[in-house]
């Protein structure tokens, strides 16, 4: 079984499904379709207000592409330093920004906080010729440590960079998962708590490939177009990515795949509780588990075909452990299972 991430499970029947009726005769292309035209409309109708959406194929995409929305090419864009557009995007950030420097926060959990956002934009040299100017802060959404921002908190760090003039990204590969956890609404969580632009992420949750870049604000999504396009990101036959989040978006599948992944996350962490010499680092708020376990019961774990990624920087014994739609209960009792025998036997 794999608990590596998310990333390494299937695509969700009733996607696949919507892929397959989308390929009945022509459509036009580029994004012209009607699918295409229907994913922005239902996505108005999840956010409760007109909404301007693009769809692209990666989450570094989407990443890289609306911050360039949102910074000059001499900009600083604010971020934890375990944020994928800081750790695991290549570049692609500071590319399609034309050179902007990502400036790390740091913060508890793989969260920023209010407080330190403003104690560094107040210190940001702004109008100083010398010094990169502050003009997005980069928020993930769940987190890269699997804990997720309150309404509260969001709002709390949007009511600063207001107040300094400054935007407010999302990066949501996980949203579901964060919208599942939190029980909020979307709109809650994102544009009425003072978030910009949003990263709509599927791919992670079922969908093959496929994101979606949700602007709040029209005047910031002017652009959009021609930036995917320049980066080589506006796909030709628009209705097979869009299809996926079509279906993606109907009757709540969205949310019940994520619901899904994070039972199954508090099932393995609950499970997980009782094994010798265990450490969660994180609370487990989305659909993945930071733990450690002695080297010998990760070992052995390894022996009998569970596959998990050690965490980077962190101490020895360090994994991270992701659960996905596709996860079953039988998968995490076998995982529970094992890491009890060998613990004990150790
Ligand atoms: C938090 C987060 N943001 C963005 C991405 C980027 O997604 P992609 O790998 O599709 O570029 C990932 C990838 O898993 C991620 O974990
Ligand atoms: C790159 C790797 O971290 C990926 N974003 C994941 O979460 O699995």
């Amino acid at each position: 079984m794999n608990f590596c991430s998310d990333n390494v499970a299937g695509i969700a029947p009733e996607i696949l499904e919507a892929i397959a009726r989308a390929n009945a005769g022509t459509m036009p292309s580029y994004g012209g379709d009607e699918i295409t035209a229907r994913v922005e409309k239902r996505l108005g109708e999840i956010f409760e207000r007109e909404v301007w959406a693009f769809p692209v194929t990666t989450g570094t995409a989407a990443n890289a592409l609306a911050l360039s929305t949102l910074t000059p090419p001499y900009g600083a864009v604010y971020c934890h330093p375990e944020a994928h557009i800081m750790v695991d995007e290549c570049g692609a950030p500071e590319l399609y920004t034309g050179g902007a420097k990502l400036v790390p926060i740091a913060g508890a959990g793989g969260k920023i906080s209010a407080r330190d956002v403003a104690e560094t934009l107040d210190n940001a040299r702004a109008g100083d010729v010398h010094h990169v100017q502050p003009a997005a802060v980069s928020l993930t959404q769940a987190s890269e440590c699997g804990t997720a921002y309150t309404v509260a908190e969001v709002g709390a760090i949007a009511a600063v960079t207001k107040k300094h003039g400054v935007k407010l990204h999302m990066d949501g590969a996980r949203f579901a998962n964060a919208v599942a956890h939190l029980n909020v609404t979307p709109a809650d969580i994102t544009w009425k708590a003072g978030v910009d632009v949003l990263s709509f992420g599927a791919t992670k949750n079922g969908a093959l490939a496929a994101e979606a870049v949700v602007f709040f604000d029209k005047e910031l999504a002017a652009s959009f177009g021609f930036r995917r396009k320049r980066a080589g990101h506006l796909i030709s036959k628009m209705r097979f990515i869009s299809a996926q989040l079509d279906a993606y978006l109907t009757n709540d599948l969205w949310l019940r795949l994520a619901r899904h992944a994070n039972a199954m996350a508090q099932k393995l962490v609950g499970g997980l509780q009782s094994v010798p010499g265990v450490h969660l680092l994180y609370p487990v708020e989305a659909n993945e588990i930071f733990i450690r376990l002695p080297l010998q019961t990760l070992a052995g774990l390894r022996q009998a075909g569970f596959q998990f990624y050690d965490w980077p920087g962190a101490a020895p014994g360090t994994i991270r452990l992701v659960t996905s739609f596709a996860t079953s209960a039988a998968d995490v009792d076998a995982f529970i299972a094992k890491a009890n025998t060998l613990a004990k036997a150790a």
